[in-house]
């Protein structure tokens, strides 16, 4: 497949744990050429806004509260088949669940604290990268 980008965010868990420096490692190391990169924080309400689509769901509240809780990192990242592969290297969205070796697996504690985001679609990538990049930030 055909170069493309995905979007990632290290998660308030997995910073405030001093693991941005492996996630990092670890995404490089797969092949990953990151694009974009911030350390940042998303208000109560910009979280909300980036996880709308799940607005209707009992875990909502915690979930912009989580996300809210601390410092972030976003990234935008470059590979083929961009999307699956991060997917795989990640691991499955609860970490009880998550192959061993993933990012997840290693890094994540519960369902709510798991450690990173990975956009589903080539779609949604690029609407989550422009949720926190302006063009001129990104290479
Ligand atoms: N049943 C649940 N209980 C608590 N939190 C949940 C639950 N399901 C999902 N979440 C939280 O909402 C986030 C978004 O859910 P989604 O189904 O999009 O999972 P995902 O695509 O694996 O995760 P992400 O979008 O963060 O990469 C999850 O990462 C998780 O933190």
């Amino acid at each position: 497949m055909a170069n493309n980008r995905t979007f990632t965010m290290i998660k308030p868990d997995a910073v405030a744990n001093g693991h941005i420096g492996a996630i990092l490692d670890q995404v490089t190391k797969a092949g990953f050429k990151i694009v974009a990169l911030k350390y940042t924080s998303l208000s109560a309400e910009k979280a909300g806004e980036f996880y709308a689509v799940h607005a209707e769901r009992g875990f909502f509240a915690d979930l912009v509260g989580f996300m809210s809780s601390g410092p972030i990192v976003a990234a935008i990242l470059e590979k083929d088949n961009a999307i699956e592969d991060f997917r795989k290297l990640i691991g499955a969205t609860d970490p009880a669940k998550a192959d061993k070796g993933t990012i997840r697996n290693l890094f994540a504690k519960s369902i709510d604290a798991n450690a990173v985001h990975g956009s589903d679609s080539d779609e949604n990538a690029e609407i989550e990268g422009n949720f926190f990049f302006s063009s001129f930030e990104r290479f």
